[in-house]
């Protein structure tokens, strides 16, 4: 049983080949990290398997269930019903505050304000931001807006969990700080984890790490 896959994924941007025939399954609960130079295909790997992208042929699969034939809507769904995201910088709606960040996905799938808002206050405890509910984000550090973006990304309790470039815009000791945390979260709630980063010790982090060369995922590494 896998929990996300990609079955040899092709897919081009015009003329740009991104992925040749990507191969990847990930297990439920499993967090794995894919590495690879620069333009190798790995952002555009995540974003298949995430159902933002879809490819020209192949298959992506989750849960069991084949995702890359669902229309735009339908995908569009499953993104905000099962899947949380945290990507590089900078996602953070700057009028809201803290804690209204966090509970944003929650007020998307229909919560009420105080349930969300309920539901959401735990997560700065978790994750060492208490004090910071009500700051907007341009009164947050990147360390400490890149864990509220990692609670929005848990907040509800999402199947799965993708990540591009998660501590890109951080300094060694802030970004490990972040992976520390995004891990025993993950693992706390049973969250399977992909992440893109080029950051050999960001994917320390992971159970597995897999290299994409090529638009290809070529080599298996166990962490
Ligand atoms: N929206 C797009 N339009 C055109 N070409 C694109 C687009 N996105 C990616 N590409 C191209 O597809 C290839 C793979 O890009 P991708 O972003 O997946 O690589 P990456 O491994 O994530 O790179 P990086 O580590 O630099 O972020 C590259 O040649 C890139 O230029």
């Amino acid at each position: 049983m896998t929990a996300v896959e990609a079955r040899d994924v092709v897919l081009s941007f015009g003329e740009t080949p991104a992925l040749r025939g990507a191969t990847v399954a990930v297990a439920p609960g499993e967090i794995v990290a894919i590495m690879g130079p620069s333009g190798s295909g790995k952002s555009t790997l995540l974003h298949c398997l995430a159902g933002i992208l879809v490819p020209d042929t192949g298959e992506i699969h989750f849960d069991g269930r084949r995702i890359d034939t669902l229309n735009e809507n339908q995908r569009s769904i499953l993104r905000r019903d099962r899947f949380g995201f945290v990507f590089q910088s900078g996602q953070l709606v700057p009028e809201l505050t803290a804690e209204e960040n966090v509970a944003l996905p929650l007020l998307l799938n229909g919560m009420k304000r105080a349930a969300a808002l309920k539901e959401a206050r735990p997560w700065f405890e978790r994750l060492d931001l208490t004090g910071l509910e009500r700051r907007r984000s341009g009164e947050l550090s990147g360390g400490q807006a890149q864990r509220v973006a990692l609670a929005r990304g848990l907040v509800a309790r999402p199947g799965a969990l993708f990540a591009d470039e998660p501590t890109g815009a951080l300094d060694s000791l802030t970004g490990e700080q972040v992976m520390d945390l995004l891990v025993s979260s993950a693992r706390d709630e049973g969250t399977t984890v992909v992440l893109v980063t080029h950051d050999a010790r960001v994917a320390a982090y992971a159970d597995r790490q897999v290299i994409v060369r090529d638009g290809k995922v070529n080599a298996l590494v166990s962490a």
